[in-house]
């Protein structure tokens, strides 16, 4: 709702309500409408201002309602009527004006805002475009060029930015509504004639063909396949070509081509979804609302390797003394050297300062004496790290919270080596450490809330989206790529090329398909942990050689590792690259020879493999294994797990994340299509649909908000 009231004899001030971000729903529009009418029919007032509560401009349309019937007012014409308004009307922006908000504040007559507001138009962010004339009345305003970056990228603009651009009239750092009071009352009875943006024309272009060429093909270039940024692109080009009312016609017809679309549902349920990862919860009964982090001051890191020095880089920049600790002395040398270049230049992107002295470097783990945490990021090695994590054990205060980096290994087993097991988690970031947005937060079968809460926190201080998930070999996010990458394998067996396959994934949305993601991070590392596990064995012959542990198993990784082709490092592996260190794939014709020399020697006869069999293949074996993940309560909701693939493995964000993706698909016919190509490889169990996808089937294939139940009434029957 939207309260109203007069204040300084002659102001209507009307206050949006609804908290916490003051989002549009039908009862603020009725509110709003309905006190701009109280306002302009009201003799004594001779100006209005809008704001809204707990300083909280507006967050924009309720995104709740868009999956609803929509009732209440629509914010097109109400926006309008207040542009029409006689009486000056001031936005008193605080906080955020973002969507509808921001549109609703381009409709006022003047905009005056907190120095700490944030503004934008993130629509395209939801599968969106802004549709209550954001993209007709923001080029009228700014011009095409800026508008376009803003309404294109959806990004978030400081109030300092926002004055530059012109969308604001002033900037305050004092009581913003008593600012705008004040200007509103200084105002009375101005001409409005020139602030009504919908009547601008926008600035001259000397090549507006070739700026939209240039626009199109930029964000066709970046959406991976996402249709928003497309039609936001068009609905500016409407703006700087037609007129106003025609624009809105346009701007109209193009968001009815987005509002229903799959793309839409899937970004607005990412919206959600990374919100809801934050309200962890773990099979013990820890919550996010019940358990208390600990204070984190000072942090400590040991070993530092790629990984190691990221993490520095990412504690430092979340404002924490760190204590860097590398037992060689040459990689600590390195080390000291990388670290302050990293830290450069993440300022420079972050426009932050950094204390070069918040980092102390030492050679020896009796430095991390009086830290409150400390992150272990040694070599993958099981028994290295159950020497640190001794050594941490003793040398640590009896309070710090010791946690691991590993990317698969056992955290429990971790925990057993140090005297308070309860103070030991996982905290698994993904390279490059200090960019990354993810973060796996590991807890133990030991690990108390208090650890749990204190990891998942730092996380969030670090920027990042923690994700609570249980212990098991690859955790969440590794143990599902894991099956993705077989089936991979096993298409080339069968008849693909890295390019079919690749390409399939890309066109779905990957920013690269499998096997340029891993020439990129290197064959040598899933080598080294098939070869630990005893499975890299290519003196086996015949039959043998794809066979271990009675399922279907795939040595050609293990090949090309053993012919020294590690990927982008050493200039071949499933692509060749023009020297060690290259980044651009090319085709590479002796793989395509040892290939058909594979299949020839093992008896495999190719066949022609379509995209959709490499997409079905590849993503539903990956599908397959979240929901086994979510029976065995390693993730608590499909939330979890949807998060980490797109925030960890670059799934595209307008397909929702795997578990959405399925939703999408229909369960049904996932269930069919594993059935199937389980019929077809029997030696491969895991294409077997698992228990709860079977199960949520049986129950009539619940949408996936409401998953949850079927899973509690599981564990609960257990
Ligand atoms: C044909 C039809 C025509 C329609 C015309 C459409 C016009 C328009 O162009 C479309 C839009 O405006 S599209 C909208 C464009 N606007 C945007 O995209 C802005 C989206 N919002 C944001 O970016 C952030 O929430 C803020 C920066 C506002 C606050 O950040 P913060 O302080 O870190 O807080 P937080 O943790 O993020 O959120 C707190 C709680 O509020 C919830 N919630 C938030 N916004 C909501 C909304 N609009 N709605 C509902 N709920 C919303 C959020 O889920 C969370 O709930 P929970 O139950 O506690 O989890």
């Amino acid at each position: 709702m939207a309260q109203y009231r007069r204040v300084s004899g002659s102001v209507g001030l009307i206050t949006l309500q609804n908290p916490p971000v003051n989002a549009l729903s039908a009862s603020v529009r009725q509110g709003i409408v309905d006190s701009v009418k109280r306002a302009l029919g009201d003799q004594k007032v001779k100006s209005v201002v809008i704001c809204g509560q707990n300083g909280v401009f507006c967050g924009g349309a309720d995104i709740r309602e868009f999956g609803r019937q929509m009732s209440g007012p629509p914010l097109v014409p109400m926006i309008h009527d207040i542009e029409a308004a006689n009486k000056p009307v001031v936005a008193a922006i605080e906080g955020s004006a973002l969507g509808g908000g921001l549109e609703l504040a381009l409709g006022c007559h003047y905009r005056i805002s907190h120095s700490k507001a944030k503004l934008g138009l993130p629509e395209v962010t939801l599968g969106l475009l802004p549709a209550a004339g954001g993209t007709q009345r923001l080029p009228r305003l700014i011009g095409v060029p800026a508008a376009l970056n803003l309404i294109t990228t959806g990004r978030h603009v400081t109030a300092a930015e926002a004055l530059q651009l012109g969308i604001l009239d002033h900037v305050t750092e004092h009581n913003t509504v008593d600012v705008a009071v004040k200007f509103a009352l200084s105002v009375t009875g101005e001409s409005l004639d020139g602030r009504r943006i919908s009547s601008f024309s926008c600035a001259p272009l000397s090549d507006l063909d070739s700026l939209f060429e240039e626009a199109m093909l930029k964000v066709r270039g970046a959406a991976r396949g996402a249709i928003a940024p497309v039609a936001c692109v068009q609905a500016v080009r409407a703006a700087a070509t037609l007129p106003y009312a025609q624009g809105m016609e346009r701007e109209k017809e193009l968001m009815a081509t987005l509002f229903h679309s799959g793309q839409a549902r899937a970004l607005q349920y990412f919206f959600f979804a990374q919100r809801a990862v934050g309200r962890w919860s773990t099979p013990s009964g820890a919550r996010w609302d019940t358990s208390q982090p600990r204070p984190v001051r000072k942090a400590a890191v040991i070993g530092l390797g790629t990984m190691g020095r990221g993490i520095t880089v990412a504690l430092a920049q979340a404002g924490l003394s760190v204590v860097a600790v590398e037992t060689h002395a040459k990689q600590l040398m390195e080390a000291k050297k990388a670290v302050p270049s990293m830290l450069k230049r993440g300022a420079v992107r972050g426009g932050t300062t950094i204390e070069p002295d918040s980092i102390t470097y030492s050679e020896t783990v009796q430095a991390v004496a009086d830290v409150d945490l400390v992150i272990e990021a040694v070599f993958e090695d099981m028994a290295l790290k159950e020497k640190v994590f001794q050594q941490l054990s003793i040398v640590c205060k009896p309070d710090t919270l010791l946690c691991t980096n590993t990317s698969s290994l056992d955290v429990d087993h971790l925990a057993s080596q140090t005297r308070h097991p309860e103070l030991v988690v996982g905290m698994h970031f993904f390279a490059p450490a200090h960019v990354m947005k993810l973060l796996e937060v590991v807890y133990g079968r030991r690990s108390s809330p208090a650890a749990v809460a204190t990891a998942m926190q730092l996380g969030k201080k670090m920027g990042k989206v923690s994700v609570a998930v249980g212990n098991c070999r690859g955790f969440a996010g590794n143990r599902m790529l894991k099956r993705y990458l077989e089936q991979a394998f096993f298409l080339l067996e069968e008849g693909a090329t890295p390019e079919l396959v690749d390409r399939a994934l890309e066109e779905f949305g990957f920013p690269m398909g499998v096997f340029r993601m891993s020439d990129l991070s290197g064959l040598d590392v899933g080598w080294r942990v098939r070869k630990a596990d005893g499975l890299a064995d290519t003196s086996l012959t015949g039959t043998s050689a794809r066979v271990r542990q009675g399922c279907r198993y795939s040595p050609l990784g293990d090949l090309l590792c053993e012919h020294g082709r590690f990927g982008q490092k050493t200039g071949r592996g499933w692509y060749q690259y023009d020297k060690p260190g290259g980044r651009v794939a090319k085709s590479d014709p002796w793989l395509h020879n040892f290939l058909d020399e594979y299949r020839a020697r093992h008896g495999l006869v190719p066949r022609c493999i379509d995209q959709q069999e490499v997409l079905e293949r590849c993503l539903f074996v990956l599908i397959n294994e979240g929901f086994q993940i979510l029976e065995e309560g390693i993730a608590a909701g499909p939330e979890d797990i949807d998060a980490i693939y797109v925030f960890g493995y670059g799934w595209p964000r307008h397909r929702g994340g795997p578990m959405f993706y399925a939703d999408m698909v229909g369960l049904e016919r996932v269930v069919e299509r594993l059935e199937r190509y389980h019929q077809a490889h029997p030696n491969v169990p895991y294409l077997q649909p698992s228990g709860l996808l079977r199960r949520l089937v049986a129950n009539g294939s619940p949408p996936i908000h409401k998953w949850r139940n079927v899973i509690k009434n599981r564990n609960s029957q257990l």
